[in-house]
This record gives structure tokens, sequence and C-alpha cells, in this order.
């Protein structure tokens, strides 16, 4: 996350960081929003390469032991079938995770709320963009997790000319544009979006521009979850 502030510890209480194993050690990659005690969602683009992953729920700084966490391995990886890793723009950049064992809910770890099908933001919604991505560009990630305000870009204007143009579908969802963004690090988090008082997941990250994360009018671009809500409740039955 560039810009914003480091999150009051366990605020974001179904935020994810994803894993993989490289020797004895585990490294963050991306962020995921727990939705079911079995279920985290994440990025396509975060699992689409063949890796030994896991889940630590109820994180605050990644490098410390703070004795809440709950660290969880993933049995099965469901990647949607229309994902093209050589097209991001073609959008439907979500996947699946099916933990091993069911997380203990508590005040550290609890479920997101999800949108209702096909419901869409308006612009300038209030919404926060979280994560322990890279806090510039080219920069480290953060070992604390961070929060930055990133209201909502309707669609007509993150796809016209001089911001996106028609690298964004109506199947994603854009925010900021300006100072803040999200970063390498942070792809498979949430988007959350306060709606009639409650915040609600309505973005997996996805991508910010290839010529930095918090350019001008390339807001960061989100899979619009509201887009993938029978998908997800296909596979999690
Ligand atoms: C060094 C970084 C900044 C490069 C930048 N990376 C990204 O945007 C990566 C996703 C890349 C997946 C590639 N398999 N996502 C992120 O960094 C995220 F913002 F989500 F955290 C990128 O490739 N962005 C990109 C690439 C192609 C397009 C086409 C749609 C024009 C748009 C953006």
């Amino acid at each position: 996350v560039v810009g914003g502030e480091v999150a009051q510890p366990n605020s974001w209480p179904w935020q994810i960081s994803l894993q993989y194993q490289s020797g004895s050690s585990y490294y963050h990659t991306c962020g995921g929003s727990l939705i079911r005690r079995g279920w985290v969602m994440t990025a396509a683009h975060c699992v689409d390469s063949q890796r030994t992953w896991r889940v630590v729920l109820g994180d605050h700084n990644l490098n410390s032991n703070e004795g809440k966490e709950q660290i969880m391995t993933v049995n099965k990886v469901y990647i949607h079938n229309l994902w093209n890793s050589n097209n991001i723009a073609g959008g439907y950049d979500i996947a699946l995770l099916r933990l091993s064992t069911e997380a203990s809910l508590n005040s550290v770890v609890q479920l997101a709320a999800l949108p209702p099908s096909g419901q869409i933001l308006p612009n300038n919604n209030p919404c926060y963009i979280t994560g322990w991505g890279r806090t510039q560009t080219g920069g480290s990630l953060s070992s604390s997790l961070k929060q930055a305000w990133l209201p909502s870009v309707d669609h007509q204007t993150c796809s016209s000319s001089g911001w996106w143009g028609s690298s964004v579908k109506t199947t994603m969802v854009c925010a900021g544009g300006g100072a803040n963004s999200g970063c390498q690090g942070d792809s498979g988090g949430p988007l959350n979006c306060q709606v009639n008082g409650q915040y609600y997941v309505h973005g997996v990250t996805s991508f910010v521009s290839s010529s930095g994360c918090n350019v001008n009018r390339r807001p960061t671009v989100f899979t619009r979850v509201s887009a993938y809500i029978s998908w997800m409740n296909g596979i999690m039955g």
C-alpha cells in the first residue's frame, strides 16, 4: 500500500497473508479475505504457479509472533476457469482456497461480508485498501498491515481515455487514482467499502500500472466481487 497509514492491529480481521514455501521458510506473496471458516478469496494471479501455500489469519506484524495468528495449509486451489494469466485485462482474476482446517472465529479472525450479487458502487464511495504490499513503487513490503483511503471510481470514468481505457471491464472495480494505491504484495487482498455504515469486501486487488503503483489517473484495479458471487457459491456449496 502506497500512502495511507499502519492499520490499528486486527481492525480488518478477515485480511489474510498468503505465503509460499521456499526451502524451510515461508514468504508473504499476496493478501486475501476469509469468507467462510474454511475458505479464502484471493486473486487468480497470486496462485497460478505450482507452490506450497499457507494462509496466516489474525496477523498484524508479519515478522513477529503476536500469539493471535492461526496458520492454515491450503488443501485445494480453485482458479476461475476463464482466467488467462497472459491477459490480466480480461478479468476473472479471482480464486478460492480450501483450507485444511476451519478457522476459529474470534476478535482478530472474522469473516468478510460480501456484497449482494450484481451490486455496483457509486462514484466516490468510501473505501479502504489494506495489505502488506510495497509501500512505494519498487520499494519493500510493509511488515505491518497498512490501510489507505481509496474511494471508488465509477466505470465510466475509469474506462475513459487518459484513465485505463478498455483495459478496465465492468467486472472490475477501480479505486483511488491519486497519491494512494495498492502495490505488489497487496494483490488478492480486499477493497473494503462502507455501505450503509458497514464494511463489505467489494474488490480483490488485481493490478496497478506497469509504470508504477500510484500513478495519477491509473486507479488501482480490483476484481468486482459482486460479479462472482454465484461462481463462489457454486464452488463452496
Ligand atoms: C511492476 C508492477 C507494477 C507491474 C504490474 N503488476 C501488477 O499490477 C500486479 C499484477 C501483475 C500480474 C502479472 N502476472 N498487481 C499488483 O501489483 C497489485 F496491484 F495487485 F498488487 C503490472 O504488470 N501491471 C499491468 C500489466 C498489464 C496491464 C495491461 C492491462 C495494460 C496493466 C497493468
